[in-house]
C-alpha cells in the first residue's frame, strides 16, 4: 500500500484515497533517488499505476495513456463488491474497444506530484510528516523521467502507443523528445509544444484563489486531516478552470439565462459550475493542483533543447496530433503548429461543441483515431 496519506480533504465519493481498497492498482518504487530538471533530488518516490491486458513475449503491444490535470490511473471501469469505480476513458480501454485490451497491455500511471496515490505534496515524506510547502517544484520532464523508470520496471523497451490529452499530451509528446526510440506512435490531443502566455494567464487566477484560502497555510494544511484543506479556493479555481474547459456556444445553448430554480437565486450555469466545484474538492488535493498547474505553465518541449522546432525534429514516432474545433483554452491552431513541427506527424481535428473537454467526451470520434494510428 502506498505511504500516500490523507490528501485533507472531505470524504471522497469517487477517488481512492487511503485506506480505500487499492483495487487494480500497483506501486512501483524506484530505488534511486530521482535527480530532478532544478537539480534537486526527490527520495522516497512511488508511482501507482493500473494495467489493463497482458504485455506479449516480445513487448511489442504496450500502450501507455497520460491522464489530464486532475484524471487519475484509473481510466478504464471495474466494479468491486460497495465500490464501482468508472474509468475516464472506458468507452475507449477494453476488450473489442478501440484500445483492445484482449491484444494490448495498457498502462496508465498517476502523475508524479498528484494525489491519486502517486507521490505529491500530500505524501508522507521520510520523516513521517506530509511533503506540503517541502514539496518541489517538478517539471514535465520530472514526471515523464519517473515513467521512464517505470517501464524499465516492467520490462518495456519500446512502446507501441503513447497517447494523452491535455497536461497527458505534454507528458506524451515529452516521451516522444526525451526518449523517441521508446515511442513507436503519438497521440497528443489538445495539447500544445509549449504553453502559451494565454494559458498561464488562466491558471494564475486559479493558483492565487488557493493561495489566498486561508486555509492553505503556506501549503501545510495536510496535518490537519481531512476536511482542513483550502476547499474554497480550490473550488474557486476548478470554476474558472471548467468554463476554459467548455465552449460559450456551449454554455450559452446549454444553459442560456436560465435561472438555477424558483428559490434558487443562482442562474442554471453558476450552479452548474458550482457542482463541478464541489466534486473537485471532495476528490483532489488542493496543494497538488498548484503543483501541476505550475508544471503545465513550464511546459515547453524547446526549453535548453535550441527552441520548439529544433526539439520536435526529435521525434520519429508515427504522430497525430488531435485538436478540437470548439477548444478556447489549447485553441487547434496551436496543435496544428504542434503536427507542422514532426516530420512524422499528421493533424486531425475533433468536431465538437464540448470545447477542450471534447478529449474525454467525443468517445467515438477519439476512438477512430486511435484506430487509424495503431493501424499505422
Ligand atoms: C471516478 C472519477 O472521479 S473520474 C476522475 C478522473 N476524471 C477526469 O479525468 C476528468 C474529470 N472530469 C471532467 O473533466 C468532466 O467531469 C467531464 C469532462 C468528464 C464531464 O463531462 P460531461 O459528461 O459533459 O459532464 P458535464 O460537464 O455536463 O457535467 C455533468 C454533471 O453536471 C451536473 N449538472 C448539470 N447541470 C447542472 C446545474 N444546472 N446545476 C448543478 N449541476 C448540474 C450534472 O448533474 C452532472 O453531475 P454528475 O457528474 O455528478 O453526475
Ligand atoms: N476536465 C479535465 C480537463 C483538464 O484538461 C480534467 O479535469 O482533467
Amino acid at each position: 500500500m502506498s505511504s500516500s496519506g490523507s490528501t485533507g480533504l472531505p470524504p471522497a465519493t469517487g477517488a481512492w484515497q487511503a485506506g480505500d481498497p487499492p483495487g487494480r492498482r500497483q506501486w512501483f518504487r524506484p530505488e534511486t533517488v530521482l535527480r530532478l530538471e532544478s537539480g534537486r533530488e526527490l527520495p522516497g518516490v512511488e508511482i501507482a499505476y493500473e494495467t489493463w491486458g497482458k504485455l506479449n513475449a516480445d513487448g511489442s503491444n504496450a500502450v501507455l495513456v497520460e491522464h489530464a490535470l486532475t484524471g487519475d490511473s484509473h481510466a478504464a471501469g471495474d466494479v468491486q463488491p460497495g465500490h464501482p469505480s468508472p474509468g475516464w476513458w472506458d468507452g475507449l480501454i477494453g476488450p473489442g474497444k478501440a484500445l483492445d485490451t484482449d491484444e494490448l497491455f495498457v498502462v496508465v500511471p498517476n502523475v508524479l506530484g498528484g494525489c491519486q496515490g502517486s507521490t505529491g505534496p500530500a505524501s508522507l515524506a521520510e520523516d513521517g510528516k506530509h511533503w506540503g510547502s517541502r514539496f518541489p517544484q517538478l517539471t514535465v520532464r520530472d514526471q515523464v523521467a519517473a515513467e521512464i523508470a517505470l517501464a524499465d520496471h516492467l520490462g518495456i523497451e519500446r512502446w507501441a502507443a503513447v497517447l494523452g490529452g491535455s497536461m497527458g499530451g505534454m507528458r506524451a509528446l515529452e516521451w516522444a523528445v526525451m526518449r523517441p526510440e521508446r515511442v513507436r506512435r503519438l497521440m497528443v490531443l489538445a495539447s500544445p509544444a509549449a504553453s502559451s502566455a494565454d494559458q498561464i494567464a488562466w491558471a494564475s487566477p486559479q493558483i492565487h484563489a488557493i493561495l489566498a484560502d486561508p486555509n492553505w497555510k503556506g501549503g501545510d494544511y495536510h496535518e490537519g486531516g481531512p476536511g482542513e484543506g483550502p476547499h474554497l479556493g480550490l473550488g474557486v479555481a476548478r470554476r474558472i478552470a471548467h468554463a476554459t474547459y467548455r465552449s460559450a456556444e456551449e454554455l450559452n445553448e446549454r444553459f442560456g439565462r436560465r435561472p438555477q430554480g424558483e428559490d434558487d437565486p443562482r442562474f442554471a450555469v453558476e450552479s452548474y459550475l458550482d457542482h463541478h466545484a464541489d466534486k473537485l474538492v471532495r476528490r483532489f488535493d488542493a496543494a497538488s493542483y498548484v503543483l501541476l498547474t505550475r508544471s503545465m505553465n513550464g511546459h515547453d518541449v524547446g526549453r535548453d533543447r535550441g527552441g520548439i522546432r529544433q526539439a520536435l525534429s526529435r521525434v520519429t514516432a508515427r504522430t497525430v496530433a488531435v485538436g478540437v474545433d470548439s477548444d478556447r483554452l489549447y485553441p487547434a491552431e496551436q496543435v496544428r503548429e504542434l503536427a507542422d513541427g514532426i516530420a512524422t506527424a499528421r493533424y486531425a481535428e475533433i468536431t465538437s461543441p464540448y470545447g477542450h473537454d471534447s478529449f474525454l467526451i467525443e468517445t467515438e470520434q477519439v476512438a477512430t483515431l486511435v484506430k487509424e494510428l495503431l493501424g499505422e
